[in-house]
Formats: structure tokens, sequence, C-alpha cells
């Protein structure tokens, strides 16, 4: 497997890594400079509590808990990183609302979950773990042991993601008829792979093995339980290498007991580890240690892809598998990428405009942009925005928390018209009964350039000291404002007029070398025909 990646600057970076990963996998970070791994395994919950204190970054697998606590204890995390898919050992909510990135690695595993999969359905078919024990119980049983062929039986698939489509595609090759239950699963990827498709209850129904390969979240816990059970066929047999909890044990447990279920084969439960429990006990449960994953291939291969992560992360660059902010593709990255700092300084900048609480943000995309999935360049906008009020903490991962939780509504807007612009973004606000806006876009690809501020038109660099002042358009105002400034030895770098479209109005955007004191503009809001003074600093 090829590890090599651009070797990465990261400062003075700890991180902590709770769950036994890869040694191959730990390659890129171990290659990473300024980066101290510190590889603490199989700590209790205190343990943790205490080593996560000084940690930049926290990488694990599905056996630490990180509970919103271990979140709070982490005054330094920046970033968790999951060596799996389940995200569900991760307090997400506790970790957005800190501004703490979570990656994943989506699909390292997918080959050794599904190959597990269909290597426990082929076994509770055969029944070969009870086999094989009596074997070394000194016993030669092959009455007891019969089983069922797959051939022709009828697989049902909960979840048609990565690891139920290559269930899926598997189970055809054992000759197999597959039906799936996927709400977010189109007709069109359907019939692609050659499946049927029903409601939840049609699948359960129409099952002789059901599989379920769906996240673990509130809608999913104890999707089969009792009551679905009671739908299914006589004899059906169930397997679980997703998630303990999307399967109700105790009704499980019923159901093997009244009958109706002919057997079942583990990989996760709902409290891990599994140790003692009285599914254990039945003959007809096989069972395995949440080995889904571990192999040495996925292993390796997921170890990989969160280290790249944090690293990517740590040289100020995009993660590739973010959880709980929007993830687009390599592709939609390169771009929009030459956007982000563009979307974050419109927002700083119209963060200056309005006197009262903002109540509404709505950003328009016109042009080029209008194609792509602009989400990133909308939590850089927020975060441009929200910087200014409630400070540094404010980042792309919690933007949008912040921002739904002081009750901002945030809309999203794209035309592909850009008034002449090959792209342009607009960040509008509303503030009571204050609205403003501010476009730019990028010259030439490059330059940042503010081309509208409100009503009017101008071309100006988002970058340094700012004053922004509205006027009358009348003779003179431009004269007093830069007599002023020399009276307080204020340089001017750039200075621009606006007209008001609707006439009479005017604006001058001056760029000073100096930040502009509180009481040097109130002297420049003496000034005759002024209306209005901001400064602004990005
Ligand atoms: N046993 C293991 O070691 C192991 C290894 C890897 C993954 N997993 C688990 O397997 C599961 C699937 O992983 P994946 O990589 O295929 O994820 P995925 O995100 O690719 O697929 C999950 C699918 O579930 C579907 N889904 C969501 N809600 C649903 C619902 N209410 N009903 C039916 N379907 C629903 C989604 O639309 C999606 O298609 C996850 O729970 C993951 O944690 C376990
Ligand atoms: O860490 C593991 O071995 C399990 C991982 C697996 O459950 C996952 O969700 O990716």
């Amino acid at each position: 497997m090829n590890t090599t990646i651009e070797k990465t600057t990261v400062k003075n970076a700890v991180i902590l890594i709770s769950d036994p990963l890869s040694e191959e996998g730990l390659q890129p970070l171990r290659e990473a400079e300024g980066v101290e791994l510190k590889i603490q395994t199989g700590m209790t919950p205190e343990e943790l509590l205490h080593a996560v204190k000084d940690a930049d970054a926290l990488l694990v697998r599905s056996q630490t808990q990180v509970t919103r606590e271990v979140i709070e204890a982490a005054g330094n995390l920046k970033i968790i990183g999951r060596a799996g898919v389940g995200v569900d050992n991760i307090d997400l909510e506790a970790a957005t609302e800190r501004g703490i990135i979570v990656v994943n690695a989506p699909d390292g595993n997918t080959n050794s979950a599904a190959e597990h999969t269909i290597a426990m359905m082929t076994a509770l078919a055969r029944n070969i773990p009870q086999a094989f024990l009596s074997l070394k119980e000194g016993k030669w049983d092959r009455k007891k042991f019969v089983g069922v062929e797959l051939k022709e039986k009828t697989l049902g698939i909960v979840g048609l993601g990565r690891i139920g489509a290559e269930v899926a595609r598997r189970a055809k090759g054992q000759r197999m008829s597959v039906i799936a239950y996927d709400p977010f699963l189109t007709g069109e990827r359907a019939k692609e792979m050659g499946i049927a498709v029903g409601t939840l209850d049609e699948v359960v129904a129409a099952a002789d093995f059901i599989t379920v390969h769906t996240p673990l979240m509130k809608e999913t816990r104890h999707l089969i339980n009792a009551d679905r059970f009671s739908k299914m066929k006589d004899g059906v047999r169930i397997i679980n290498c997703a998630r303990g909890g999307i399967i109700d044990e105790d009704a499980l447990y019923d159901a093997i007991e009244s009958g109706k279920v002919a057997g079942a084969a583990l990989d996760v439960f709902e409290t891990e580890p599994f140790v003692g429990h009285r599914l254990l006990d039945l003959p007809q449960v096989i069972a395995t240690p949440h080995l889904g994953a571990s192999t040495i291939e996925a292993q390796e291969s997921v170890a990989i892809d969160v280290g790249r992560d944090v690293v990517r992360f740590f040289g100020g660059n995009p993660v590739r598998n973010p959880v709980n902010m929007p993830s687009v593709s390599r592709e939609v990255l390169a771009k929009i990428g030459p956007f982000f700092d563009l979307a974050e300084d419109l927002g700083a900048f119209i963060s200056h405009l309005a006197d009262q609480p903002l109540t509404e943000v709505n950003i328009r995309y016109a042009g080029d942009l209008a194609e792509y999935d602009v989400r990133p360049l909308t939590r850089n906008a927020l975060k441009g925005i929200l910087k200014r009020n409630l400070g540094t903490h404010v980042n792309d991962v919690n933007a949008k928390f912040l921002a739904d939780s002081i009750g901002i509504g945030v809309s999203e807007h794209k035309t592909t018209q850009s008034k002449g612009f090959q792209h342009l973004i607009t960040v509008e606000v509303k503030a009571g009964d204050e609205a403003h806006s501010v476009s730019g876009t990028l010259l030439n690809g490059l330059g940042e350039r503010i081309v509208k501020v409100d009503d009017y038109v101008v071309d100006v660099v988002p970058a340094g000291h700012l004053l922004l002042i509205k006027h009358k358009d009348q003779p003179g105002a431009i004269g007093r404002v830069g007599t002023l400034l020399a009276e307080e030895n204020i340089n001017i770098a750039t200075m621009q007029v606006g007209r008001s479209a609707a006439g009479g109005d005017a604006i001058m955007m001056i760029t000073v070398d100096n930040e502009v004191k509180p009481e040097e503009v109130s002297r420049l809001h003496k000034i005759e025909d002024i209306h209005a003074v901001r400064t602004i600093d990005l």
C-alpha cells in the first residue's frame, strides 16, 4: 500500500492515540514534522480525561468513548479522527459546538466489513462455529448441524450504503435474490445494481436472511424490534455486522426462543465488550467480538486515511472526510477553494455595517460558482460575520451551529446570471430594520475585489484598514475628509468613490495605513454632509 504523501509542517501538535491503530497507518503522522505522538491505549475513562488535556488531536477506533465530558476536558483539542466509519462513539454535537472537526475513514474498511458479513451469513447458514465447537469437544455429530443453502434464498438488506452495496454484490454471486430498504436510495441506483427495493416492512417480510448496514442513530435505534420480528418469515436468519442497537437484543432473544428466528450472527452489540450476555447462551447465536473491520488491510487503510486528514488539517489544508461539516469532492474543492478567503472577507466586511443584532444572512452565488456545492464557502462567510462579535473560537465547524443558536437564519442562493462577472459572491444581512449587502469577486481568478457595497458600485481590495464614508454626492465632501485625515496624520493608501444607483448619495472607500481611532471617527462624523462613517479592519 502506498503511504507516501507530501511532507507537512505541523506546529507542535500533540496527537493522542487512544485505541490500537495500525503501525503502517501511523506513518503519515510519524513523517510529519512538529508532531508528538502519544500512544496510550486501553485507558479508563478517568485516565482518558487526564490524557486528553493537552491533546491537539485525538485518534480513536470504536472503543474509546469520546463523550461531552472528554471533549470539555480537552482544552486544546482541534480535531478528532475516527479510524473507521461509525462515529456513534463520539459526541458530535459537543465537538461541533466547540469547533472541533471530526474526520473518519468512510471507505477503508468497506470491503472487510462486507466480507465479514458474508462469512457470518455463511457460517450461520451452515452452523460452522457450533459444529467446530462440538468437534473440539470430541463429538462427530453430523445430523445436528444440517444447514441451509444460500442459493435462491432472499437476502433483505437494510441500509444500502457502501457496505450494504458490497454485500448485495457478493450475495448475488451466491445466487441469492436481494431486496433492500434504504430511505435515501434512489430507484435509479437500485436499478443500476439490479436490486429490488421495498419498504422496511416489505423487506423484512420477504427475506430469508436479513442483514443490517445502517449507522446507529436515533432513527435506527431498535429499527429491528419485536414488531418487525413479528412481520418476518418463520425461520428467518439475522445478521448484524453494523452496530449494536440497530436490533433490539431483548426482542431478538425472544424471537429466537419462540422459534420465529432460526438464528443470528452478531458482530456488534448494544454494550461492548459483550460478555456474559444471555444471547450468547443460545445455540442459534454465533458471534464475533466486533471484528468486521479487523483485517490487516482495513486497519492499515483507515489509519492512513485519518492520519492523512490530521496532517492535512494541521498543515492548514482542507480535510477529505469531515463528518461534522460539509464534505465536497476534490474536484469541487479545486473550484471553490480559491474563494474561501473572499467569502470570509466579505463576511468580515459586512459584519461592520450593521448596528443591530443580525437576524438573517443570505449568501448568493452567481456565475460559475452556482454550478458547485458551495456550502463550505457559506460556512466561511458565516465565520467572517460571526468572528467580530463572538471571537476567535468561531470556525467553519461551529459557524453554522453558532448562527442557529443565536437565531440567525442562514440561506444560500445560486444563479448562473452574474451581471458581467465570471463569479460573484454577495453576502446580504438583515439586522432589525437595517439591510446591507456586499458583493465580491476574484479578478482573473486571483485578487479579491469588493465590487458593490449596498447600492454603491466600488472596486476595493478587502484588506487592511478601511474607512467607509457615506456622504451627500456634491463637491467638497472628499476634500474635507482628506484634509481631516491629513490633520490626524492618517495616510491614505487608496481611495474610491462610488455613486448610489438611485442618485443623491455617494460612498467613499478609503484604505489607510493605520487603524482609525474612535475619536478620529467622531471628528469625521461631524463633517458637513457626511451621513455615516465605518471603520473596517480586515
Ligand atoms: N462491524 C464492523 O467492524 C464495522 C465496520 C465498518 C462499518 N461498520 C458499520 O456499518 C454500518 C454501515 O457502514 P457504511 O460504510 O456502509 O455506511 P454508509 O454511510 O455508506 O451506509 C449507510 C446506509 O444506511 C442508510 N440509512 C440511513 N438511515 C437509514 C434507515 N433509517 N433505514 C435504512 N437505511 C438507512 C444510508 O442511506 C446509507 O445508505 C455503520 O453502522 C458502520 O459503523 C461496522
Ligand atoms: O474500530 C474497529 O475495529 C471497528 C470499526 C467499525 O465498527 C466502523 O464503524 O468502522
